[in-house]
């Protein structure tokens, strides 16, 4: 398999992947309460046990979305809300600084690509100085529920911001949500995994590469 170090060398542009890659936004147990703050928006439905019980803020979007319409543009601004004061505290992953001083280096084009609202990613690299190396935002906004990865929507966008070919671009995630987003917009994905067993998940995947997302060599592995 392509090396993470090789994948980056090759790279002409970086579209990167919010939560993970760049930042440890929802840590235990910020995203319990993300997810209360966006169930409490729709107390009186009727959720099925895995949404009643879940961390993920977004799957409880997903799920409005799907079975209440009615509600998604309440439960995205309760989204919203969590995710910006998560971006205002958070800690940057172990990668970022790294990443930036490549970016920088190299004057490649960078996006940020994320299921997370902009306004997070803006509080979040403004708090860190890091937002003259992001040239274009494709992000969550509030019309954009329907169309987040695994849809290429938003990795599309940011190709066409970018002003760059699929070819010349590589995506960096740490989901298999990112990899399938990544692979139906025709972008290589070199994904970061916390353990093994997210590393054969990304694998299975189609990841280019799979490196570690705690270990800051794991760019140059
Ligand atoms: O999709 C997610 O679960 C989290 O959002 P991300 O796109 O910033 O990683």
């Amino acid at each position: 398999m392509t090396t993470a170090a090789k994948l980056l060398a090759d790279a002409e542009a970086l579209l990167l992947d919010f939560d993970g890659p760049l930042a440890r936004l929802m840590p235990t147990p910020v995203n319990a309460r993300a997810a209360d703050a966006a169930r409490e928006v729709i107390g009186q439905l009727d959720l099925p046990p895995a949404i009643a019980t879940t961390t993920d803020h977004l799957a409880v979007l997903r799920h409005v979305l799907e079975h209440h319409p009615e509600q998604v543009a309440e439960v995205e601004e309760a989204c919203t809300r969590a995710e910006v004061a998560a971006a205002r505290t958070c800690a940057p992953s172990v990668h970022a600084t790294n990443l930036f001083e490549l970016i920088s280096r190299r004057r490649m084009p960078a996006a940020v690509v994320s299921n997370n609202s902009d306004q997070a990613v803006i509080a979040f690299l403004e708090r860190h100085g890091w937002t003259r190396h992001v040239a274009v935002l494709s992000c969550r906004r509030p019309d954009d529920v329907g169309r987040l990865k695994p849809d290429p929507f938003l990795v599309q966008q940011a190709l066409r911001s970018l002003r760059v070919d699929p070819g010349e671009a590589l995506f960096l995630g740490d989901t298999t949500s990112d990899v399938r987003a990544g692979a139906a917009a025709g972008v290589g994905v070199l994904a970061f995994a916390k353990d093994e067993h997210l590393r054969s998940e990304l694998t299975r995947a189609g990841a280019a590469a799979v490196t570690s997302l705690g270990d800051p060599r794991g760019l140059e592995a």
